[in-house]
């Protein structure tokens, strides 16, 4: 088997790399000095990219990466990546969001010291040869109000921090709710009032359209003289023509930063202003979160060339390990119920409606239509298909998806029902799962079936009279196919399906021969 060649193109800890460099399955090659046009022309060899923040992993470089199927992004932010092109690629784009949250907090707080203390600005003047001690009077953190804006791991763990400090936090996050923020000891605020009752102001969300620019110049008009601003998080989320202007005319007091819009900065103000502390994008440079973050990227990329779960996906929505265990079986039995589907449907589908019963229904879901999708569209587009792209090439394809729940079922504890409406016909296909009989397809059409979702069934839908099972069972066996075992659901009107579990699928002279049986209306196989 040949290996699955992994590129890294940025520096990431070897130390962490260690389980990448020792699996048996992979081919590691650690290439840190490519120029872009270089990357580009050997990406092609590689089926992973591994990288921090200075690659750009732009829709050229995915094109050209023909055999790519994950990118790792060994930190948080993947705005260095553009993750709809990896999308549309299929390519699974993972990143490590947890080893860093320290490190990028402890630097936050390192930066708020040092900018209040005006540490770095005494440090050069000293080491220059001048003790001055009247120049470098700061302020104190204590009784002063921090506002947090964007309160997700690096956030919170900020405001922890600043409460050992004895300052007062505001905290404004869409996601934040009143419990969490009393539990932490902080005040859930809106933007305004972080804006306008703030000592202290440091940004940690990721750079969006929403938060580009969250400081501007209107923000900053209005809030106290004398503030302290901080952005370890991404450069942009500040207006930086902004922030030098209110710093010229001593609306803020100080700035640090450690993120840029355009970095390295070229010709920015900001970098020589005397009021600003400035570092390199330093904020998960410690020995301990490069680790961490390798390892937890080399962790994931060994689960996806195992098949194996893996949680940190960007463009795949992310499952905890208990929604994982009990969606499993349906993941699988949704995608097989896609295949179905596609064999049965003669024409272009233009919806689909997908139905979760039961206490399935109190489950993440998008991963079961996901599932059903790959199945479904694997049968048009073959291997080109994956989970993460499916959702984008049913949107291409202009199908309607619709998700319905409920969480009761008549018949069933829980069944995942889809019907699928194509240009001419509705099939219906449904499944359930339970742990002590497994999966079974209870669905198809309007015939009520039971069957295990796996092999080649051959369906022929038929007249319900007396011998047709032997006469279909006759042609098969001259042919040599074999029947491995037979299941019926009929209907009120006459009409039967025939399911039959066959070693393989019969060839088109075979299948023409049972169409022409008389009472035989249709005959499909399919291979799940
Ligand atoms: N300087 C560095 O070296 C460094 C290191 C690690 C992370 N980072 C950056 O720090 C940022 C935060 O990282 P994290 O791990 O805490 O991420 P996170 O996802 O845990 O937290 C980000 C938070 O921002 C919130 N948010 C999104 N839009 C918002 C808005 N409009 N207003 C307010 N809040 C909003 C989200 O709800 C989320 O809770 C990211 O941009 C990341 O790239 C920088
Ligand atoms: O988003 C992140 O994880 C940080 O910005 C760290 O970036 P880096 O890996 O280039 O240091």
């Amino acid at each position: 088997m040949s290996k699955f060649r992994v590129l890294v193109s940025d520096p990431i800890s070897e130390q962490g790399l260690q389980a990448l460099i020792d699996s048996p399955l992979v081919d590691l090659d650690l290439k840190t000095d490519l120029t872009p046009a270089e990357l580009r022309e050997i990406i092609g060899d590689y089926d992973a990219l591994l990288v921090r923040s200075q690659t750009k992993v732009t829709a050229e470089l995915l094109e050209a990466g023909k055999n790519l199927r994950a990118i790792g992004r060994a930190g948080v932010g993947v705005d260095n990546i553009d993750v709809p092109a990896a999308t549309r690629h299929g390519v699974v784009v993972i990143n490590a969001p947890d080893g860093n949250t320290i490190s990028t907090c402890e630097h936050t707080f390192a930066m708020m010291m040092a900018m209040a203390r005006k540490i770095p600005q005494a440090h050069m003047k000293l080491k220059n040869g001048t003790w001055d001690r009247k120049s470098f009077v700061g302020v104190e953190l204590n009784h002063k109000t921090l506002g947090v804006l964007g309160f997700g791991r690096i956030g919170s763990e900020v405001a922890k921090r600043a409460k050992a400090f004895g300052m007062d936090v505001l905290a404004y996050d869409p996601f934040l709710t009143r419990e969490r923020a009393e539990s932490l000891g902080v005040r859930m605020s809106t933007v305004d009032e972080i804006v306008e009752g703030s000592d202290f102001i440091t940004v940690h969300t990721p750079l969006t359209k929403d938060t580009k620019h969250l400081l501007s110049r209107d923000q900053f008009a209005r809030m106290r003289d004398g503030v302290r601003i901080l952005n370890c998080a991404r450069g942009g989320i500040i207006d930086e023509k902004a922030l030098a202007e209110a710093l010229e005319n001593g609306k803020v007091a100080a700035a640090a930063l450690d993120v840029f819009e355009e970095e390295p900065p070229v010709g920015n103000p900001l970098i020589e202003m005397d009021t600003v502390v400035v570092t390199p994008h330093l904020g998960a440079s410690t020995e301990e979160a490069q680790i961490n973050v390798a390892i937890d990227v080399a962790k994931e990329l060994l689960n996806i060339l195992q098949g194996l779960p893996f949680r940190n996906a960007v463009n795949l929505p992310s499952l905890s390990n208990d929604t994982l265990r009990t969606l499993e079986p349906y993941l699988t039995l949704a995608e097989k119920l896609g295949t179905l589907a596609a064999n049965l449907a003669v024409d272009s589908v233009r919806k689909i409606e997908i139905g979760i019963y039961g206490s399935l229904s109190e489950q993440q879901t998008e991963p079961l239509t996901r599932s059903f999708l790959k199945g479904m569209l694997s049968y048009y587009h073959g291997d080109e298909v994956n989970y993460v792209n499916a959702p984008f090439l049913a949107e291409q394809s202009q199908i309607q998806l619709k998700e319905t729940k409920a969480s009761r079922h008549d018949t069933y504890t829980e069944l995942l029902k889809v019907t699928v409406v194509t240009e001419n016909t509705t099939i219906t296909v449904a499944g359930t799962h339970k742990a002590s009989l497994g999966s079974r397809i209870v669905q198809i059409g309007e015939f009520k079936v039971d069957l295990e979702p796996q092999g080649t069934l051959l369906l022929a839908e038929n007249r319900d009279q007396p011998g047709m099972i032997g006469k279909v069972g006759t042609i098969l066996g001259v042919n040599g196919v074999n029947i491995d075992s037979m299941k019926v659901g009929k209907l009120e009107n006459g009409i039967a399906l025939m399911v039959l579990a066959v070693d393989r699928a019969p060839d088109e002279e075979t299948r023409r021969s049972i169409e022409a049986l008389e009472g035989i209306f249709s005959v499909r196989d399919v291979t799940l």
